[in-house]
């Protein structure tokens, strides 16, 4: 494994044996599963899901990587290689109820668990194990009126359960990063139908009573556009005046969402 390395892809590899064993333990049996692995780069977890999995598909960005890989499982007919950006590929073409598992170039974790969450909804994917800076995942896995709930942990967890699974320091990659890493596991089981409500304009209205961090909920909801009296119709019961975004359990929230519009 040479040293070159393209910072700007997030290119951080992981060189700690027993962590990428675990990575991949946490899976589960893959005899009979598709899985989707996004970012491998030398293939230090590859390595272990090509014997493992009913079929792998790589989605690296890098043409030299993704050439390694090529060469490297060329008579591994399990294993196909996508070289592009994972942003840009369609999910849907690779099968239903797809596993997925990546180390993730850190630079784009959010955009890339946003198009997770909505492949979700679909059915397009059943789990994922993945990597990502210490904070984010904290963010990802909080509980409401913990300091790091946010837009994010709402977001993430009206699509899926959320267990954080290890934390590693720089020294398990090369080159080291200068932050934390978390591995967490999603189990997809979106909540819309459940909690009554439509997944895109639900969204829409986390965005809004996320807006600005330091306002209330009631100034958020204000600030998008609903008149006092509006709010105070939609209230739920007991819930307390001044209370923030941040605080608010998924059930209140969308009764407030489902009294409101
Ligand atoms: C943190 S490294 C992980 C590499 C390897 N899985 C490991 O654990 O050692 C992130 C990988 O994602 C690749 N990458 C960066 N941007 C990407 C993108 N937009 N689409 C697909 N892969 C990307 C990088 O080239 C790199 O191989």
């Amino acid at each position: 494994m040479g040293n070159k390395h393209k910072p700007k892809l997030g290119q951080n590899f992981l060189i700690d044996d027993r962590a990428r064993h675990a990575i991949a333990d946490a899976l589960g049996d893959l005899s009979t599963r598709t899985v989707v692995e996004i970012g491998p780069g030398h293939g230090a977890i590859t390595e272990i899901l090509a014997t493992r999995a009913k079929k792998l598909i790589l989605i690296e960005l890098d043409r030299a990587l993704a050439a390694e890989l090529r060469f490297r499982f060329r008579e591994n007919p399990a294993v196909e290689i996508l070289e592009g950006d994972v942003l840009e590929v369609d999910l849907a073409p690779l099968g239903q109820d797809l596993d997925v598992i990546g180390n993730l170039p850190y630079y784009i974790t959010s955009d890339i668990l946003l198009k997770l969450f909505a492949a979700s909804r679909t059915g397009l994917i059943r789990r994922a194990v993945l990597m990502m800076q210490r904070e984010v995942a904290d963010r990802v896995s909080a509980a409401p009126g913990i300091k790091d709930y946010g837009l994010l942990s709402a977001t993430a967890q009206m699509h899926a359960r959320v267990d954080h699974l290890f934390t590693l320091p720089p020294e398990a990659f090369n080159p080291p990063p200068d932050v934390f890493s978390t591995v967490i596991r999603l189990e997809f089981a979106p909540r819309f139908a459940e909690l009554g409500v439509e997944p895109a304009p639900f969204d829409a209205f986390l965005r809004q009573i996320y807006a600005q961090k330091r306002k209330t909920l009631r100034n958020n909801l204000r600030t998008a556009g609903h008149t006092p009296a509006a709010i105070d119709a939609a209230w739920p019961a007991g819930l307390p005046p001044e209370i923030r975004a941040e605080a608010l359990s998924l059930e209140d929230t969308a009764a407030l969402y489902c009294n409101l519009v």
